[in-house]
């Protein structure tokens, strides 16, 4: 059964992030209140750079809040391809304010070199998670979750009992790493922020019943361990 406790529309996507952007600063304020600090995964990819804009534009205690992503392609930070440099661009001065990211590339040559040191990073990350960001390719890949990857099964079962995996998508895509399964459901709260007319045919696809490995965004919707909230415009 799909978990979706809210499916929100929105007439174009600058609407959508005002409102995304003031619910994710209301997470945060409510967090740290509540617990003291503020713990959260973002996508990567370019769906959410404009969020992440307008987020950084707001006064919060950026020094009690924690980001990591959701996974990230094997590359150093001055790649264009690297998630977590357009976490640090987009989110300048929520950095300069004290926020503290922790970054998935680590070292080694492949992500599965990587996968202790990362797992090691990610250990230093507050849990749960107040709130998990997801973006969803039109391939219906969510994180790094992609179809037909090597080490998708890994990802989805995080069997090895890390928090990361390492993923080798097909078709030339860069090698990944990405945050397992149960990791990423470490939350209070999942947000699939999608946009477009083809993402959302995909997103009524995964909604169907059918395996996760056909259809990888079905891992976040088709479980009821955490409330999601999918977040679309055109
Ligand atoms: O490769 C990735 O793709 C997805 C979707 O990205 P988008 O560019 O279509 O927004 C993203 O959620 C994921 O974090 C990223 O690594």
């Amino acid at each position: 059964m799909p978990n979706i406790n809210e499916f929100k529309a929105f007439a174009d996507k600058p609407v959508l992030v005002a409102a995304l952007a003031d619910h994710v600063a209301a997470t945060i304020v409510a967090a740290v209140a509540d617990h003291g600090w503020a713990s959260l995964v973002l996508s990567g990819g370019s769906t959410p750079a404009d969020l992440f804009v307008r987020l950084d534009r707001i006064d919060l205690p950026w020094d009690k809040v924690y980001l990591t992503l959701s996974d990230e392609r094997w590359v150093d930070l001055d790649d264009p391809a690297s998630n977590e440099a357009m976490v640090r661009r987009t989110l300048a001065t929520a950095v300069a304010g004290g926020a503290t990211v922790v970054g998935l590339k680590s070292v080694g040559t492949t992500p599965a070199d990587g996968l202790p040191r990362t797992s090691s990073r990610l250990a230093t990350m507050p849990r749960p998670y107040d709130l998990v960001l997801l973006g969803m390719g039109e391939d219906s890949h969510t994180a790094s979750f992609f179809p037909g990857a090597a080490g998708l099964e890994e990802a989805l079962t995080g069997s090895l009992g890390l928090a990361v995996a390492a993923v080798a998508p097909v078709g030339g895509v860069p090698a990944r790493i990405t945050l397992t399964r149960p990791e990423l459901l470490r939350t209070q709260q999942v947000i699939l922020l999608i946009t477009g007319p083809r993402k959302k045919e995909v997103l009524e696809m995964a909604l169907q019943p059918g395996p996760m490995e056909a259809a990888p965004v079905r891992a976040v919707l088709h479980q009821e361990q955490v409330p999601v909230s999918i977040w679309w415009a055109p």
